[in-house]
């Protein structure tokens, strides 16, 4: 008998998840839910747990407690790199771009790492969303800017082929033209519903213009979520603002 797929599951769920680091508890049990297809930003103001969340949804921290499904399979007892292999394309804040590879070297290390070549197609549709990767291919990784590493780690994380892309603050220390071209990257992959994307973001506009659903942590829970439209000035004041 085949198995039954929950088409309508959504991308993520994340049930109550809790974590603590060195005794202090982080994460105070946070519930997350994506739909498919969608954007949705995770909010909130310095040290409330985001990139913690985001380090318990892919395994590189382990939660004490609670669940993560992806696609409506349970993930959270898999190893983060089990969790790639399942979906999971996640670029870190920071990047990890290694700068003694080339640019190419670079964009193919998760599809070696997984015994597969990328179909002409994928590489062809990162060279569209973002051109100068093609154009940098031999440089060594270290010679690109901030942005241009932003780019390639978000390209080497689409040629793993993911069913969420998680991206934590993209555009941190970026200039304003790349910034927007990462926006139009998201925009563009958005439209071709091939993924739902998971972006930890503190810039404001960025969220409003690209996200379908938000989600605001306060020390360690959900504050308040809900379709980007209910992002009240209420929320921003209270939870957003410094
Ligand atoms: N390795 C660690 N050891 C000790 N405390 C940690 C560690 N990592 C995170 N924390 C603490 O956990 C809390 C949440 O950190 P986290 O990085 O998840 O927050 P954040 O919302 O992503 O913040 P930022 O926007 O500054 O990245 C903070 O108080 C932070 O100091």
């Amino acid at each position: 008998m085949s198995a039954v797929v929950a088409t309508d599951a959504p991308t993520l769920s994340v049930g109550s998840l809790h974590v603590s680091i060195g005794g202090s508890q982080i994460l105070r049990g946070v519930d997350l839910e994506i739909r498919p297809k969608t954007v949705f930003c995770l909010m909130g103001r310095n040290g409330v747990g985001k990139t913690t969340t985001l380090k318990a949804i892919t395994g590189l921290m382990t939660a004490n407690k609670g669940t993560v499904s992806l696609e409506g399979e349970t993930i959270s007892h898999l190893s983060p790199e089990k969790r790639a292999l399942m979906g999971l394309g996640f670029v870190p804040q920071g990047r990890e771009i290694f700068p003694q590879l080339t640019v190419e070297e670079n964009l193919y290390i998760g599809t070696t790492a997984r015994g597969r070549k990328p179909k002409k197609e994928e590489v062809d549709r990162v060279f569209t969303l973002f051109p100068i990767i093609k154009e940098f291919l031999p440089r060594k990784g270290g010679m690109l800017s901030g942005g241009q590493q932003q780019q390639l780690a978000i390209g080497r994380a689409l040629l793993t082929r993911p069913k969420l892309l998680i991206l934590d603050e993209p555009t941190e220390g970026i200039q304003p033209n790349i910034i927007d071209q990462i926006g139009e990257a998201i925009k563009m992959l958005r439209e071709e519903g091939e993924m739902a994307i998971l972006l930890v973001e503190q810039y404001l506009d960025f969220c409003k213009e690209l996200g379908d659903d938000f989600c605001i942590l306060e020390r360690g829970r959900v504050a308040a979520n809900g379709p980007m439209t209910g992002l009240s000035e209420e929320l921003i004041k209270e939870f957003l603002t410094v």
